[in-house]
């Protein structure tokens, strides 16, 4: 099969720039475009030089619908609005979508799925092996222990993170819930601040902290009677969130439509 070729969108961004080198360093990969918000003061750079690498003759663009004529998929970490401006384009030009943009509401995440009945999207708040693998135990040990034990979920991410709680906090929330065939909107208990009163029993409790350079760190912990168990995960660099987007593109090319998981990419759907 010839190299799947690949649109970086914000590609002026942390996530876009390792992404290009990532492309760069991934046998089956080549970059296609190089899309940034229409106005950004990057349009025109070459994407290469933006991520420290020779230049490659890929200038940024606004124009997405122009650049994927000939493109294979779309490697998608942005800003929620960019991200729903996106998926319409990548369905009708029939690219894999892989979309790692957090701070999704509830309803952009059902204009996302609403193409997949046409179009193949891969979608998660976190794409290392090991947050996927954490999510996998965290459902497996809130099965096994009862609302004696109560769950807190923190994040750490540095000072320029927009969004809170973390895609990834909130997606191993989710795993919590379901382990404990509970709703997370229903029992989510995110920033607390003055009197609050006691911990409502079978809550979830989030806290985010921002500082530094820190890459996401997430810890979940079962606070029981005398005893407490710590689950956690320490992302390194950015480099690993995008080789999984790598991945994942790679894996969901020439899929069926469908909305895919990273579980699903790394073969973790069944734990
Ligand atoms: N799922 C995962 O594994 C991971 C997810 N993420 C998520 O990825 C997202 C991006 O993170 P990060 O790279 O740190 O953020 P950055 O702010 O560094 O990058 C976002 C980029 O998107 C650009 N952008 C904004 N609007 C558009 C548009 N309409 N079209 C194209 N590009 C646009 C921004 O441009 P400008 O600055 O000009 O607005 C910026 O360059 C966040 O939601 C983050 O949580 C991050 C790491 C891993
Ligand atoms: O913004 C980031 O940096 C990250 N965002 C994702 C999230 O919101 O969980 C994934 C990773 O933790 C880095």
């Amino acid at each position: 099969m010839s190299d799947m070729r690949l649109i970086v969108a914000g590609a002026g961004g942390r996530m876009g720039r390792a992404l290009t080198r990532a492309i760069a360093e991934t046998k089956g990969a080549v970059l296609a475009g190089a899309l940034e918000a229409p106005g950004s003061e990057l349009l025109g750079k070459d994407a290469g030089v933006l991520a420290g690498l020779p230049a490659n003759g890929i200038k940024l663009s606004g124009d997405l619908w122009a650049m994927s004529k000939d493109a294979d998929g779309i490697l998608d970490f942005t800003v929620p609005a960019a991200t729903l401006a996106n998926v319409a384009i990548a369905a009708e030009r029939g690219l894999v979508h892989v979309v790692g943009t957090t701070g999704l509401s509830g309803s952009d995440n059902a204009v996302i799925k609403s193409v997949t009945n046409r179009a193949v999207v891969v979608q998660s708040g976190n794409m290392s092996l090991g947050v996927n693998l954490l999510a996998a135990v965290v459902k497996r040990v809130a099965k096994a222990l009862d609302e004696s034990f109560d769950i807190e979920i923190v994040e750490t991410h540095h000072r320029m993170k927009i969004d809170a709680p973390s895609g990834t906090a909130l997606m191993l929330g989710q795993a919590a819930a379901s382990g404990r065939g509970i709703a997370l909107d229903e029992h989510a208990d995110r920033g607390r601040d003055g009197i609050t009163g006691a911990r409502k029993p079978g809550d979830i409790g989030f806290a985010s902290l921002r500082g530094g350079t820190a890459a996401g760190d997430h810890s979940v912990s079962f606070l029981g009677a005398f005893e407490r168990l710590t689950l956690s995960h320490h992302a390194e660099d950015r480099m690993l969130f995008a080789h999984g987007a790598l991945k994942a593109a790679l894996w969901a090319h020439g899929k069926k439509p469908g909305h895919y998981s990273m579980a699903d990419v790394l073969g973790l759907s069944d734990i």
